[in-house]
């Protein structure tokens, strides 16, 4: 069953004099994918960095698994995973010679290492490649082995920095379907940039803005932040422009192909009804109706104040 994992309140952090995070409240669940959005200054490295207990906050507490970080934080760490952008990776290691120095450094128990590492290694793909040393990887594979040092003490929170930056097109693909699967059975969070690898990867969303938390929520709430109320249809013998205007509901219309219509209207939930009904009821051959969504990035950029300003 699924219950909260961590548990962030009112956490501010202030560096100097500039408050970096202010007053930011949210809770993650034991397993999924969340993805962390925010502008560049956002905000979003300080918190993960906190949450990672790499920082310590100026105000404000944060628990993992119930154990609070800045008053536990050997017991609270033994359930955090983390994966900086920049990895911290030993590149005169094999890869089993740095896993096991990894989970040694992670407190693993001696007599666990072994087994340990056999997982990490075969959960992430790379047990095949043990002996090699981490430099003569590819970029890809060297992404498996930063995932599974963040694994290899089994946490049940593990946080990804821009995990997939810099890779080709599969590697991306292959790396993206490793974090699904490491998901399953832990709460993952994945900070980046790139809207569509949220998209792929992601059941729910925080993003932060000027240090404070804009949107939290699922994929899907994201995705209907603007409803942009328009309708799309396309009519086999479509009557002139008034007709389709005199729906109740609809406001302007607007030819964007021969028999294709772009319809503004009032966001009432019954308006594309009726439209089909009286479609149907006057023979205007309706073919097609598509409900607009906005994009991720204009939902994205609405919810950014710099890009309102
Ligand atoms: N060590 C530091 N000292 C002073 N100010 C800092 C420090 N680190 C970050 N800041 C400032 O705090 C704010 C938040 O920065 P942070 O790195 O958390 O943002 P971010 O969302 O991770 O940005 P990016 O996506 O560019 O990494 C920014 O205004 C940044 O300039």
């Amino acid at each position: 069953m699924e219950h909260t994992i961590v548990k962030v309140e009112n956490l501010s952090h202030r560096y100097a004099s500039q408050w970096a995070v202010r007053d930011i409240n949210f809770e993650i669940s034991s397993q999924g994918v969340v993805g962390l959005l925010g502008s560049n200054g956002a905000g979003k490295s300080t918190t993960m960095n906190i949450i990672c207990g790499v920082l310590k906050q100026s105000k404000g507490e944060v628990f993992i698994n119930g154990v609070n970080l800045k008053e536990n934080p050997v017991a609270a760490k033994r359930n955090i995973g983390f994966m900086p952008q920049k990895l911290p990776l030993y590149l005169d290691f094999t890869v089993e010679e740095y896993l096991t120095y990894c989970a040694e450094l992670r407190m693993v128990e001696k007599t666990q290492v072994k087994k340990a590492v056999a997982d990490a290694l075969e959960r992430c793909g790379v047990a095949h490649f043990r002996e090699r040393l981490l430099r003569n990887l590819s970029g890809g594979y060297q992404q498996r082995v930063g995932i599974a040092q963040a694994i290899v003490h089994n946490p049940k929170f593990v946080v990804l920095d821009e995990p997939t930056n810099g890779l080709d097109p599969n590697q991306i693909v292959e790396v993206r379907n490793l974090i699904k699967q490491i998901a399953l059975d832990r709460a993952v969070l994945l900070s980046t940039h790139i809207l569509t690898e949220v998209q792929a990867t992601c059941r729910e969303i925080k993003m932060i803005e000027e240090g404070q938390m804009v949107f939290s929520g699922s994929l899907e709430m994201f995705d209907n932040y603007i409803e942009p109320n328009t309708l799309v249809v396309t009519l086999d013998t479509p009557p002139v422009s008034d007709a389709l205007m005199s729906v109740e509901g609809i406001r302007s219309v607007e030819q964007i192909a021969p028999f294709r219509y772009r319809l503004g209207y009032d966001g009432e939930k019954k308006t594309p009804q009726r439209f089909a009904a009286a479609s149907v009821s006057q023979d205007w051959g309706l073919m097609e109706l598509i409900i607009e969504k906005s994009s991720l990035d204009e939902v994205f950029a609405r919810l950014s104040k710099k890009n309102n300003k």
